[in-house]
């Protein structure tokens, strides 16, 4: 039976900030969508973020048909996926916890319905150990704000089948995405090994009195950050590197990877840690809400959007190049 790719119906299960990201992008895209979160309250909570989303997906685009009306929530697993043509788990990242749902989900999905997980780092050949048909059984790991932000990381277990990549690389593509295959299965995939270690340095720079959360903040987003949103490490450094290139940049700052510039095992977690990290991003919050917030880092992440698309066009580039 093939793999079903062209699809309508999407499955939503976890309701929290990336499932209700999955739940705008797919409605945004004209699907029907169908969602189960466990918690008292999660309907109300979903269809506000929905909501809080859809002005920033109208200045994208919508698709023919698109509504948010097209949303249904149902109580049980087993009715949220029974008839989806695609299923996308985004619960809590705990092993346990996800190892029993996808035998649950998995059981009661149509058999040839893809399963993708939302997971930040988890091993999908450990939580799927249970499933049914565990060859169409996958990770697709996306990018706070889901609705947004078009990479996802496709991971598979060792019992995927290279069917179900290509397969979920069709749905996501079709759902304005930019698949990324993680060819190995390995702990926390490739972008989250990057953020993790940034993360945990920025920690350190707190711990140890160095700079507050905002200065750290400012050092990425007046700097580097900039960059990052059209041009990666790679070819950033060797752009830095002159004329010469690559080789030039390592001979000459290769040596620094060998000073002592970053520590890399994580901090530990004290209470003075935790305290002095909510603090410096309370004030940084200043007076406005989480969701004024979203709604402005999505009009500028479409307008950085906009902007590298416009630039590449100039030079002869496609958005996904
Ligand atoms: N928050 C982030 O920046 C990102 C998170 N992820 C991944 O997405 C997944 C969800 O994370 P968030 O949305 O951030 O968490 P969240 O805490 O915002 O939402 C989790 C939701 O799952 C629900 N839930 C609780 N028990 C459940 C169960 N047994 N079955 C289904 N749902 C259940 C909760 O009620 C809650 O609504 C995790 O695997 C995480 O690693 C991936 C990319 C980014
Ligand atoms: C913090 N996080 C590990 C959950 C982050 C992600 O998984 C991706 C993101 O959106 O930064």
């Amino acid at each position: 039976m093939p793999l079903i790719t062209d699809i309508k119906t999407f499955a939503a299960l976890g309701s929290g900030v990336i499932g209700s990201g999955w739940v705008a992008r797919a409605l945004a895209h004209g699907l029907d969508v169908v969602a189960w979160d466990p918690a008292p309250g999660a309907e109300a909570a979903l269809r506000q973020r929905v909501a809080n989303a859809w002005p920033a997906l109208q200045k994208q685009g919508l698709a023919p048909g698109a509504s948010q009306d097209r949303l249904t929530f149902v109580a049980t697993i087993e009715a949220c996926v029974r008839d989806a043509d695609f299923i996308q788990e985004s619960a809590p990242e705990r092993l346990d916890l996800k190892l029993d749902l996808h035998a649950k989900i998995s059981a009661a999905a149509k058999p040839n319905a893809i399963i993708g997980s939302s997971t930040s780092g988890l091993l999908p050949s450990e939580f799927y150990e249970s499933a049914t048909h565990p060859e169409r059984c996958l990770v697709g790991h996306p990018f706070n704000p889901v609705y947004l932000l078009p990479l996802v990381e496709i991971v598979g277990g060792r019992k995927t089948s290279p069917d179900a990549i290509e397969a979920a690389k069709v749905i996501y593509t079709a759902l304005g995405m930019r698949p990324l295959h993680v060819r190995k299965e390995v702990p926390g995939f490739i972008a989250d090994r990057l953020l993790e270690a940034l993360w945990r340095e920025a920690l350190h720079l707190v711990n140890d009195g160095v700079a507050s959360t905002g200065e750290i903040d400012d050092a990425i987003r007046f700097g580097a950050g900039l960059r990052w949103s059209f041009m990666g490490t790679f070819l950033t450094y060797t752009l830095a590197g002159g004329d010469a290139g690559m080789r030039h940049f390592m001979a000459q700052f290769g040596p620094a990877l060998k000073l002592p510039w970053t520590y890399l095992p994580a901090p530990e977690l004290t209470d003075k840690l935790i305290d002095e990290v909510v603090v410096g991003t309370s004030a940084q919050l200043g007076e406005h809400s989480i969701a004024a917030l979203e709604r402005y880092r999505d009009d500028t992440l479409l307008a950085v959007l906009d902007a590298v698309k416009t630039s590449k066009a100039k030079h002869g580039m496609a958005f996904g190049d």
